[in-house]
């Protein structure tokens, strides 16, 4: 199903670098009553309805208080940002949260990796094991979940929920495996809709996302090597026509943060 024949166009955010020529339908999944029911707060929250099992954003309405300047005007929307590991997404990210702490809020995913040095569990991640998580995803509570470098990794609907509860828009940094699998679900159309705005950050080759990676120091030879050769895979769909709506290159660090801002507020950012 077009994007575009689901949503007027004035619903859209601004984008730059569309790539809209199979842009998945905004279909949401849910495939049980409690992730139903969990998904429906979760839906209601970021100002969906839904409108014969598809989903429109709710423009604002005309007593709702314009935002005063210089604040950035958007819709209200999900933003999914993925990429090779490396390719400097939470270097984007912090920055963009450290110039917009509220309107902005980061979805903590679960994983079973090792925290690295600095990280902080309940900040960056939920950090868990194994068992624990294969027994919440058994009881769909999560919206995506994946294996990446022999490492779970997933979204719960409560860490997306808890942002939403906090009045921020809500920032998903998930794997392509998640993306893909989200979409897939999206594309199955089974309940519940929504439509986040699906960024792709790529480096500007693989070479010198080894050397970031390496420069970072938080890989062992073996984590480097797995890595590296999931982000052959990554690329190749990130790159792919209609897999994404936006793909930034992330070789400048500040023009990567410039297309970022474009993405998410189109022209109206401060
Ligand atoms: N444009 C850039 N130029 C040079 N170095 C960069 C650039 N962007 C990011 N880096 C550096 O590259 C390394 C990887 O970046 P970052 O940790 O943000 O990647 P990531 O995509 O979040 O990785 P992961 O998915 O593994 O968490 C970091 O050391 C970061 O400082």
């Amino acid at each position: 199903m077009s994007l575009c024949r689901v949503y007027p166009r004035r619903l859209l955010l601004p984008l730059s670098y569309r790539t809209f020529a199979s842009a998945p339908s905004p279909v949401f999944a849910a495939n049980s009553t409690s992730t139903r029911t969990k998904a429906k707060r979760v839906l209601a929250a970021v100002g969906c309805i839904s409108v014969g099992g598809l989903a429109l954003y709710r423009t604002m309405s005309s007593d709702t208080p314009a935002p005063s300047p210089p604040k950035p005007t958007f819709v209200p929307r999900p933003i999914v940002i993925c990429g090779p590991s490396g390719s400097g997404k939470s270097t984007l990210l912090t920055r963009l949260f450290k110039d917009y702490p509220t309107e902005f809020g980061f979805s903590i995913s679960h994983t079973t990796r090792s925290p690295r040095p600095g990280e902080t569990n309940g900040k960056e991640y939920h950090f868990t094991d194994r068992d624990s998580m294969l027994k919440s995803i058994s009881q769909n509570e999560f919206l995506e979940h994946a294996e990446f470098a022999s490492n779970l990794y997933g979204t719960s609907f409560k860490a997306v929920q808890s942002v939403l509860d906090a009045n921020k828009h809500v920032i998903l940094d998930i794997d392509v495996q998640g993306v893909q699998q989200l979409q897939q679900a999206i594309r199955n159309g089974k309940g519940f809709t929504t439509r986040p705005l699906f960024i792709f950050v790529a480096p500007p080759d693989v070479g010198v996302l080894e050397r970031r990676l390496r420069g970072r120091g938080t890989e062992n030879e073996s984590s480097l090597k797995k890595r590296l050769e999931a982000a052959t895979r990554e690329l190749e769909w990130g790159l792919g026509k209609g897999n994404v709506d936006v793909v930034i290159v992330n070789e400048d660090v500040d023009r990567a943060y410039e297309e970022l801002k474009r993405a998410i507020f189109g022209d109206n950012k401060v």
